[in-house]
């Protein structure tokens, strides 16, 4: 009979890391990617209810913007200027995406709209301002949303199976915040996920309010301090550097966009992307999510 060898616990348990990081993790990755997604406070509908496991109806207007060859009219814009902060995960940091006139049209037509904003927990929606006090409104398809969905979709390369989601303001008054979450789900193998996330400022008449990523590194050099909050750079009240606990926090700035991608190759999501809105300290702040939902076309079987 085969005896194995009388090792102590922390002997094997020395032994079983390299096979969990060489084997057992691949292989999870490889077959069972939303196993290994944390859970995620995606605040939005992701409704199944019509096909389970087979993604979104992706003709579901209230989700989605189809393309549905409405006309639509561009302002030629002057152009934004792009910042790359991180290669893997892709996080770049967008100058000028979106235009005085154009934030202000959105703030105007939006601002009947508003009401309080949800999180979602896989299973029900509800409000819970512990994690998220803000409120948010839905935008009209006007000229100035499609002009949007455009300039996102070509930002990206006019990926195919990429879908831009209905656009949503939020606004956060003084105390608003949302707590650490995800904007990926997990969810690719059932169909589709949120494959990237523009998160553009609109209003930016505030105090606090940064967008947080605390796993993500801060640069080195003084340039980024003009969109960066480099003065959390400090100590903390121990005395000791709080910047790598900290990550990277982007000043909210009217007009400037934030563009992370939220997947890998393989549909799996990057830990890297975790990220939270800290408070509102004094003023408003509105931002816009424009999100791109990716959902790969079904192979069809023979014979179905
Ligand atoms: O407002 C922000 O800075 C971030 C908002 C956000 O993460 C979200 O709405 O999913
Ligand atoms: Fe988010």
């Amino acid at each position: 009979m085969v005896s194995l060898p009388k090792f102590s616990t922390i002997t094997w348990a020395l032994y079983l890391i390299p096979v969990y990081i060489f084997i057992l993790d691949p292989l999870l990755r490889e077959y069972f990617p939303s196993l290994l997604a944390p859970p995620s406070d995606i605040d939005d509908v992701f409704d199944e209810s019509g096909a389970p496991g087979l993604g979104i109806d992706l003709t579901d207007d209230t989700f989605i913007s189809p393309e549905d060859g409405v006309p639509f009219n561009c302002p030629s814009t002057e152009g934004y200027r792009v910042h790359l902060l991180s290669r893997e995960p892709l996080v770049m940091y967008i100058e000028n995406f979106i235009s005085e006139t154009e934030a202000n049209h959105i703030l105007d037509t939006s601002v009947n709209k508003y009401t309080p904003s949800i999180v979602y927990d896989g299973k029900i929606e509800r409000v819970d301002p512990t994690k998220r006090l803000s409120d948010r409104a839905l935008l009209d398809r006007d000229d100035t949303v499609r002009c949007l969905e455009d300039r996102a979709r070509a930002f990206q390369g006019w990926r195919s199976d990429l879908y831009i989601e209905r656009m949503w303001a939020q606004r956060y008054n003084a105390s608003g915040h949302y707590r650490h979450h995800y904007d990926w789900a997990g969810s690719l193998a059932r169909g589709g996920d949120r494959f990237s996330t523009f998160m553009v400022y609109l209003d930016a008449d505030c105090e606090g309010g940064g967008t947080n990523f605390p796993r993500l590194r801060m640069p080195a050099g003084e340039g980024w301090c003009r969109f960066l909050e480099c003065d959390q750079r400090g100590v903390d009240e121990k005395g000791s550097s709080k910047v790598e606990q900290m990550g990277v926090t982007f000043k909210p700035i009217k007009g400037n966009a934030v563009f992370w991608e939220n997947l890998r190759g393989d549909g799996t999501g990057y830990s890297e992307t975790w990220h939270a809105a800290f408070p509102v300290t004094k003023g408003t702040k509105v931002g816009l999510n424009v999100w791109s939902w990716y959902q790969p076309k079904r192979k069809h079987r023979l014979g179905r």
